[in-house]
């Protein structure tokens, strides 16, 4: 096919959202998705219980691994208060594309920084490139192999702080076992498996939250 899902994904926001709304930009990549095509965004049945977390940690400084098409970067944005920021990782440069443009579409480019590079040579320089003490918010849905040894750079780069919430997508499926086991086991963290399904599907998948204790 001529154009990639991705871009698909922008002409369906395009053609059904309204610019600077975006409740309706969410929206319409869900309805794109599970009616027309499905992608891999965290969808609408994990993203009220992303929505929940969020709004009970309120962020100041949140991070997200994995931008992809930036569906889940404006469900994040949209719930941060003024003065907040969100910056999102993302390696494939045609899928940050994309993500910018459907984040502009949504008009919260003011509150994202969306960065282009791989997660690891990036966390160890946001001190230096974001000024960034350390994120009361991490959304991980990138390579699940990348989920456990992302964390451990984040610990080691004094990113996170005690009541840091890390949040993970698809503990299920595809499956994250290695970051599971990490979380679970290390008395760093408290641990919560919050069940639901894999997006725009009826297979079972879940969030990990897990609370850095310090
Ligand atoms: N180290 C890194 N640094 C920066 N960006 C990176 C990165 N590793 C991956 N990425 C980016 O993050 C996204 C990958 C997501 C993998 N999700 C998945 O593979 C996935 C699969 C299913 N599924 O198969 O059902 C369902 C889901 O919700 C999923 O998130 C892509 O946009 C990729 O370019
Ligand atoms: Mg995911």
């Amino acid at each position: 096919t001529r154009t990639s899902r991705p871009q698909r994904i922008l002409k369906a926001v395009q053609k059904n959202a309204t610019k600077g709304d975006p409740e309706s930009v969410i929206s319409a990549i869900d309805h794109y998705c599970r009616h027309k095509e499905w992608a891999m965004n965290v969808g609408d049945d994990k993203g009220l219980i992303l929505d929940s977390v969020l709004t009970e940690v309120n962020p100041s400084t949140a991070l997200e691994l994995g931008t992809y098409c930036g569906y889940s970067t404006v469900r994040i944005a949209r719930l941060l208060s003024p003065g907040s920021k969100l910056i999102t990782v993302e390696f494939n440069p045609a899928f940050a594309a994309v993500a910018r443009q459907i984040i502009a579409y949504a008009g919260l480019q003011d509150k994202i920084t969306l960065v282009e590079g791989p997660s690891g040579d990036l966390i160890p320089k946001m001190k230096e490139r974001f000024g960034i003490k350390s994120f009361d918010f991490v959304f991980l849905d990138h390579w699940k192999d990348r989920y456990e040894p992302d964390t451990k750079l984040l610990e080691d780069c004094g990113l996170l702080k005690k009541g840091t919430v890390l949040l993970a997508d698809n503990v299920i499926c595809p499956g994250t076992p290695e970051y599971l086991k990490y979380v679970r086991n290390s008395p760093r963290y408290e641990s919560r498996y919050y069940k639901s399904n894999l997006e725009y599907s009826k297979v079972e998948d879940g969030l990990e939250k897990s609370v850095f204790l310090g």
